[in-house]
């Protein structure tokens, strides 16, 4: 029996445009991805039997759909692996969050099983089973910053400043599938190149529908945004405003009311993932 305990970090979308719908629905993208210092934490103990099982079962959450178990399924159906895990998440992401809780916990988890199953996948074989999971999923699998396009799979890499952020959740939880399929959503943003986002910026597409419908989201974001540039991440709910440095991102949480969900942030441009599977390999 052998046992791991990885983080699974948050994903930020610093800006989000939809270009485009497919035949099967889903949208392209243009959306840059940088990782925060906030994480969940994965812990995976192998079993000799093959079963599978969630030791921290989510309310209102089927094991067999949680993404954590799903991935473990997905990868010892590609590897014909005979064992098996006990799989335990300490949760501190918001769910529906926009920062990629599930996709990471995925992510980590199909990291971690390659290496106690000893599968040998590569990191693009990993990223491929991901996909098939969830288009968020591959970018946690890869851990660096990126420009990203397609569904959100196209990944390339890039070094941005590592700012400061507050990221702030409103009591709500927004369905992707539902913002996705909003009839006022619109898809026809024009592609920008990454020298035109560092020069000027650029929106997140979904910010003004989620604003519409979400009352709780768009209080959030006049109380933030009077602080600092804030965007939505993702479909939302969660809304983080940037900062130069921590101090200032310290100041500005001390303006905010008490009963906000709030986290103070850095952004990262190796997920927390990547940091400690290298320390790990640097350590063997
Ligand atoms: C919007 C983004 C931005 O990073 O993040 P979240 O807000 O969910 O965190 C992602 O594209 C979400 O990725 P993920 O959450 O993995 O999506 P999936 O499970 O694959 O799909 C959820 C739903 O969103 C729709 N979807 C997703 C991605 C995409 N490029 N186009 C879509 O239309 C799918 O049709 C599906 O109904
Ligand atoms: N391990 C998991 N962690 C969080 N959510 C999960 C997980 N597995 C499945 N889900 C489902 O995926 C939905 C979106 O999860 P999450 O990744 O946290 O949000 P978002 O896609 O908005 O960033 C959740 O509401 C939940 O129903």
């Amino acid at each position: 029996m052998q046992q791991l305990t990885l983080p699974a970090p948050a994903k930020l979308n610093l800006f989000l445009h939809i270009l485009g719908r497919r035949v099967d629905g889903y949208h392209q993208l243009q959306t840059l991805f940088q990782f925060l210092d906030l994480s969940d934490e994965v812990t995976i103990t192998t079993r000799d039997d093959g079963k599978l099982n969630l030791l921290t079962p989510f309310p209102g959450l089927a094991d067999s759909d949680n993404l954590a178990i799903k991935a473990a399924k997905i990868l010892q159906s590609a590897t014909n692996s005979s064992l098996g895990a006990d799989i335990s998440i300490k949760k501190c992401l918001p769910m529906g969050g926009g920062v990629g809780g599930g996709s990471s916990n995925a992510a980590t988890v199909l990291h971690g099983l390659n290496i106690l199953w000893q599968t040998h996948l590569s990191d693009t074989k990993l990223a491929e089973l991901g996909l098939k999971l969830g288009a968020d999923i591959p970018v946690f699998i890869h851990g660096h910053a990126a420009w990203a396009e397609g569904v959100g799979e196209q990944l390339t890499p890039i070094e941005l400043p590592e700012t400061w952020f507050i990221l702030v959740k409103p009591n709500c939880h927004i369905s992707t599938a539902k913002i996705f399929q909003h009839q006022d959503l619109t898809r026809d943003s024009d592609p920008i190149t990454v020298a035109a986002y560092l020069q000027r910026g650029a929106r997140n597409d979904c910010e003004a529908i989620v604003r519409k419908q979400y009352p709780e989201v768009d209080k959030v974001f006049k109380l933030l945004n009077n602080l600092a540039p804030t965007r939505l991440t993702g479909t939302g709910a969660c809304l983080f405003a940037t900062f130069a440095n921590r101090q200032s991102a310290e100041q500005a949480l001390k303006q905010l009311p008490d009963d906000l969900q709030t986290f103070l942030a850095r952004g990262c441009n190796q997920s927390m993932l990547h940091k400690h599977l290298q320390s790990r390999t640097n350590s063997i």
